[in-house]
């Protein structure tokens, strides 16, 4: 099967414009970083159809047009889906490098088309730009790679990586040919290839930016029914799993876990003098308050109202004390700004060890709950630890 140039950039802008426009009415109704990233993938596929709209009907334009006004299209094309990128996966924009390359190429290449005419040197410019292209999108999806819930974002590395394999592979081939010029438009393998893979890079990068999208949805949904949404800690959800996971782990070490139920004092006369508002930037400060005193490894979760859980991994009953009667006296000698005054908060805790041997975590929540019954009925502001 022959096909020429122009029938081949008719079905990439044809294929281009469809996913632009499948891209930009498909994200609308919404507004945040990851969408306005595929919208503006999607405007960068309309260009990229423009630049290939313009070479299947290059019999209407001078060679000159072609060279300036397409390279414009691909390369601002290329410069919009750096960024877009990064819009997705909710990093800092970075116009300035995405830009900044983008006249780079096109200098480089309208230099070498029109000052200095040399047709191989500006299949090597083209590919540097390429290569730098996906080194930025590489750097931008890096972080990620090494987590497991970021798999989308390994394959797109992984695929970035194999396009600058390929171009260097085309590049190497043709510089070791004895006349270069002729072996551009040979069918030897590596062209072949990289014809294929340059006609399905739309559709591939756009499957690559749904993949992002949808793993960044999946960890936002994901959070969202684990997060607390007012103090940003676990909810009930997530403490419930995080007590499974340390339960396991400890089983595996013979170690036990010390658990910890916080709870504020006459936490309702705040809400009543205050105002909710106000009671709430109370439940931010004392949720500080905790984190500050936790050791690298411990988990603190809001149970509901005013009442947190802290598991605290490989404790004796002795630590778990000192821990519950550290954070008691921070929040006691803490000042609490509401509403311009100072309010002195304090909580009583209520604390349990959970055997290694015990089936879930359940029974020495029980037990950490009847301890704080007792603080509260002991006065409040003081620490309780059940019997196992
Ligand atoms: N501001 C605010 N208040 C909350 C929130 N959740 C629960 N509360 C309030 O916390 C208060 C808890 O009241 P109580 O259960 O009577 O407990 P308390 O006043 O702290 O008294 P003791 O626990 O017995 O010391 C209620 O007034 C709830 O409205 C919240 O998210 N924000």
């Amino acid at each position: 099967m022959h096909l020429n140039v122009e029938t081949l950039s008719l079905i990439n802008g044809g294929q281009a414009l469809v996913l632009a426009l499948m891209l930009w009415f498909g994200t609308h109704g919404g507004s945040n970083h990851a969408l306005n990233g595929l919208r503006l993938r999607a405007g960068a596929l309309l260009l990229e159809a423009c630049g290939d709209f313009m070479l299947a009907f290059d019999f209407k334009f001078s060679q000159l047009t072609l060279l300036l006004v397409g390279n414009t299209f691909n390369l601002t094309a290329q410069a919009l889906t750096i960024v877009a990128l990064r819009m997705v996966l909710g990093r800092q924009r970075r116009w300035r490098e995405a830009v900044l390359l983008g006249i780079a190429g096109w200098l480089g290449v309208t230099y070498l088309s029109t000052v200095d005419p040399n047709y191989l040197l500006r299949v090597l410019w083209g590919s540097i730009i390429l290569v730098c292209n996906a080194s930025l999108n590489i750097a931008a999806l890096w972080g990620g790679c090494r987590k497991r819930e970021t798999r989308a974002q390994c394959v797109l590395i992984w695929a970035y990586m194999l396009a600058i394999a390929l171009l260097a592979w085309r590049n190497i081939s043709l510089w070791t040919l004895p006349t270069p010029l002729q072996g551009i438009g040979s069918p030897s393998p590596i062209n072949v290839i990289y014809v294929f893979l340059l006609g399905m890079q739309p559709l591939l990068a756009s499957v690559g930016f749904l993949l992002l999208y949808n793993e960044i949805l999946q960890r936002e949904l994901y959070n969202l029914a684990r997060i607390d949404p007012l103090t940003g800690v676990t909810n009930r959800l997530g403490l419930l799993e995080a007590s499974e996971t340390l339960l396991a782990r400890a089983r595996s070490k013979r170690e036990s876990i010390g658990v910890l139920l916080i709870d504020a004092d006459h936490f309702k006369s705040i809400n009543d003098r205050f105002g909710h508002d106000h009671g709430d930037q109370v439940l931010l400060e004392l949720v500080a308050n905790i984190r500050r005193m936790l050791r690298t490894g411990d988990l603190v979760g809001r149970v509901g109202g005013e009442e947190f859980l802290v598991l605290s991994p490989s404790v004796q009953e002795a630590d778990l004390l000192a821990l519950a009667e550290r954070i008691r006296a921070a929040i006691e000698g803490s000042s609490f700004p509401v509403a311009g005054e100072t309010y002195a908060l304090t909580v009583s805790i209520g604390a349990a060890i959970a055997d290694a041997s015990e089936p879930d975590m359940m029974a020495a929540r029980r037990r950490a709950d009847t301890a704080l019954y007792e603080a509260k009925r002991a006065g409040r502001n003081c620490v309780m630890i059940s019997a196992s």
